[in-house]
């Protein structure tokens, strides 16, 4: 067995760790590929073929070969998401938190690029509120396309330091902190990961995810949960972490059932007897992955009173011809930022205005377009939305070529018989705009997302 494919030192470090065993780690690591999974958007059901299922989440599933997704209409029009399978438990934990018929509030706070974040969205209901957060701000544009893609309207994207969160005393409800860290379980599916790894740097990683969490949990609820997930194997950035939350703020350490046969590791941490969960590749199909889930039990303070913004004075022919584009019209709350019209559940004003008092917003709710004359100019998040009202749009139906053509924003050629603003479907699923006009067709997908690759080879 070659020991040498890892970093210095490492395989020595994760000795004591709780579940870790050489020999099938290192053969999982040599032998094994990284499996390929999907998990599905239940608000926009495809035909997909998979493979087998994820365990623990009900809309995962693995894939028995790497389809090119980019090749995928259904990947663009977000009928899934492709994501690593151990941190689809997720999945698993929120299922079990969640309080039945009480609306809450969710941070991702570290989001980007949305895999956990698209996957919370498929848990909330449209009363609840999903706010993802992502600190750099070039990584904010991909966390808005997935979530836009994703479709739901009860989502908020800001960009701001965890610290900024700690004014907003009480605020959520749940907060998940899916840490940065030193990335060793992801060393099967990016080799190139190992040359980064070092004890000096899982130490630093460890300072920068306390920091992190002391910044953040101010805003969580009194008997709110932290959901704590790293995909590294070191303690000092898992159960240790666990203690030091234990220690410092209040929280105490949820037990989340897990089935036997699904070869997750339980451990616990050395203080606090905390729950964790290790993911371990070789003991599940999966990549390497940990999270622990705690409750608070301290008080989290007075929030502060923010008053209401002044009403925006809004042109109710506007307001009207926009109420038309969305399906239950009278359950938004509708809003201007510069020329476009937004919307978002209008349970969530209140929690907009105070967001927007704190952080930055990157994304509230769908984008449903501009109005230019007497003419409503439909954005791409409206497309992709959940909330549109098909009846006022034409739709125009393509095909695998014609929908490929689309998506690499090349020039249309379809006869169609309807003129003007055009919903471009694939099998149902809306990918975009198009303007069809008497001789040509204006192709309005965005430039920023279209396709540049080449088609695959056959074959490959
Ligand atoms: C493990 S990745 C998140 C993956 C994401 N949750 C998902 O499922 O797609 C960690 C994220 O933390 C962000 N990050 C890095 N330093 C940070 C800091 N000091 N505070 C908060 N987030 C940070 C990174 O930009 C990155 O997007």
């Amino acid at each position: 067995m070659d020991t040498t494919i890892f970093p210095k030192n490492f395989l020595n470090s994760l000795q004591d760790e709780p579940g870790f065993d050489p020999k099938d780690f290192i053969q999982a690591h040599q032998n094994t590929p990284s499996p390929t999974s999907i998990r599905l958007n239940p608000f926009k059901p495809a035909d997909i073929n998979t493979g087998g299922k994820v365990p623990w989440c009900e809309e995962g599933y693995y894939l028995d070969e790497r389809p090119s997704f980019t090749f995928d209409p259904y990947f663009h029009a977000g009928a899934y998401y492709v994501q690593e399978a151990s941190s689809m438990f997720i999945d698993h934990i929120v299922k079990y938190i969640k309080p039945a018929d009480v609306d809450i509030k969710v941070l991702d706070l570290c989001a980007a690029p949305g895999g956990k974040s698209t996957l919370l969205s498929s848990l909330l209901n449209a009363g609840d509120l999903l706010v993802a957060n992502e600190i750099i701000r070039t990584r904010v544009p991909v966390l808005t396309d997935n979530l836009n893609r994703w479709g739901r309207s009860n989502t908020i994207v800001t960009n701001n330091d965890p610290k900024d969160f700690n004014h907003l005393k009480g605020f959520f409800d749940i907060i998940l902190v899916d840490a940065p860290c030193s990335g060793s379980g992801m060393f099967r599916k990016d080799p190139a990961a190992m040359r980064e790894w070092s004890e000096a740097n899982v130490n630093l990683c460890h300072q920068r995810q306390e920091r992190i969490l002391a910044d953040v949990l101010p805003a969580l609820k009194e008997g709110g949960y932290l959901i704590y997930s790293t995909c590294s194997y070191s303690r000092q950035e898992n159960e240790d972490i666990a203690d030091w939350v234990c220690d410092n703020f209040g929280l105490e350490s949820i037990v989340i059932p897990v089935d036997n046969r699904w070869g997750i590791t339980v451990s616990q941490s050395r203080r606090h007897q905390a729950s964790c969960y290790r993911f371990y590749p070789g003991k599940i199909i999966g990549e390497g992955f940990f999270v622990t889930c705690l409750r608070k039990t301290a008080n989290s303070g007075e929030l502060p009173v923010y008053k209401n913004n002044a009403q925006q004075k809004l042109p109710a022919t506007e307001i009207a011809q926009i109420k038309t584009c969305v399906n239950e019209p009278e359950e938004y709350y509708y809003f201007k930022v510069n020329d476009d019209w937004l919307a978002i559940d209008r349970r969530h004003k209140e929690s907009l205005n105070i967001l927007h008092k704190n952080l930055y917003i990157k994304k509230s709710g769908v984008r449903i377009g501009t109005i230019a004359g007497k003419h409503l100019i439909p954005d791409h998040e409206l497309a992709l939305s959940t909330l549109i009202n098909n009846n006022v749009f034409n739709e125009t139906q393509l095909d695998y070529d014609e929908a490929i053509t689309y998506l690499r924003k090349d020039n249309l050629n379809i006869s169609a018989p309807k003129q003007g603003w055009s919903l471009m479907t694939y099998q149902g699923l809306a990918l975009g705009w198009a303007k069809l006009l008497p001789n040509r067709v204006n192709n309005y997908y965005p430039k920023e997302l279209r396709i540049l690759a080449s088609a695959p080879k056959a074959g490959n």
